[in-house]
């Protein structure tokens, strides 16, 4: 396939904090047939304050946001492992770092890729230090509007990353009229880039929709059960979605990368004999009835009597024999 859409399972904090059950993702995702894994590095002292409302406060364990995060962070011997296992399994390693410190962590582990998450596309210290790295960055613009995003992306520009955007709408879940796919032309358009789609919808039509438009990567949050505990389990697509997902855009990728020429229909020419038609007459017609486009019909095969197509030609024309109900209705039948 030429293009094949670039898919990202976001596991964010599926994991609950749980080493174990981030290791069960990577291996359910590596049979997916997803190109990338991505995680979010969380780094509590260095991102977070006591000060932090919640999103979603699901546990009376996490006192605050910052208790939160606490929990959802993992050692760098841990996240080394945690890469290691990607490579192991074939998965590109992609991270959203919330701090400078996360970015110095990706890059002793080795990120593959950076996320940028919504929350963080006008944090220039984040960006400056992301871009110091020269690798790859998928910056998403839920949140933002093109003032802001153009001042993001003329940052990115005057320092030669390597970027790529993703349209998103921070909503967990997204209702269909905040998906926002016009905005996939819109971005390509405004910024000359690879554009991609951060799906929040729990539901697999939207990447299809999304492909179908357009979006060349597609991320997008894993979770092994909608009902488990999380604050983005209900936005996210089981493993089989994701395996459905993964099928449906491929397939759409390739039929997009095989523009069919509407000019020429050669190659249904044998098929157009069966399926084009002759006229025939609906009724018993006696000899010297005038016909009337309520006398015919229009059966198969073509080559049996006047084309159907052209019909016109034969309303008002004399018959010169009698003809029988279903009977083909020919030229030398007429006068
Ligand atoms: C929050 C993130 O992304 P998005 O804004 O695309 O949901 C992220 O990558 O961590």
């Amino acid at each position: 396939m030429k293009n094949k859409p670039y898919l990202i399972a976001e596991i964010a904090q599926a994991h609950e904090g749980s080493l174990g059950i981030l290791h069960s993702y990577i291996d359910a995702v590596s049979k997916t047939g997803v190109q990338a894994i991505k995680f979010q590095m969380h780094l509590a002292e260095a991102e977070s304050s006591v000060h932090e409302p919640f999103r979603v406060k699901f546990s009376k364990e996490d006192l605050t946001r910052f208790d939160y995060w606490k929990r959802m962070e993992f050692s760098m011997d841990q996240w080394k492992d945690i890469k290691k296992h990607c490579d192991e399994v074939g998965l590109d390693f992609i991270c959203s770092p919330f701090s400078n410190l996360a970015v110095d962590w990706l890059e002793e582990i080795g990120v593959h890729t950076y996320k940028i998450g919504s929350g963080e596309v006008n944090n220039f210290l984040l960006l400056e230090k992301v871009c110091q790295t020269g690798k790859p960055i998928i910056i998403s613009s839920g949140m933002s509007s093109y003032d802001e995003l153009d001042e993001t992306i003329n940052f990115l520009k005057n320092n030669k990353a390597d970027f790529s955007i993703l349209q998103c709408t921070t909503a967990y879940p997204t209702k269909p009229e905040q998906f926002g796919l016009n905005v996939i032309k819109e971005l390509s358009d405004r910024y000359n880039v690879t554009i991609g789609f951060s799906d929040h919808s729990a539901k697999i039509a939207t990447g299809i929709a999304a492909v179908s438009l357009g979006a060349k990567i597609l991320e997008f949050h894993v979770v092994f059960h909608r009902d488990i505990f999380g604050p983005d389990a209900k936005a996210s697509l089981t493993i089989e979605e994701t395996i459905q997902l993964v099928e449906a855009v491929n397939q759409i990728q390739e039929a997009i990368d095989n523009p069919i020429d509407k000019n020429n229909n050669n190659q249904f020419k044998e098929l157009k004999q069966i399926f084009e038609k002759s006229l025939a007459v609906n009724k018993n017609l006696p000899k010297n009835h005038i016909i009337t486009f309520d006398d015919l019909e229009s059966k198969k095969p073509k080559g049996f009597g006047i084309l159907a197509l052209d019909f016109h030609k034969v309303i008002g024309r004399k018959l010169n024999k009698q003809k029988s109900q279903w009977d083909f209705l020919n030229e030398d039948d007429l006068e």
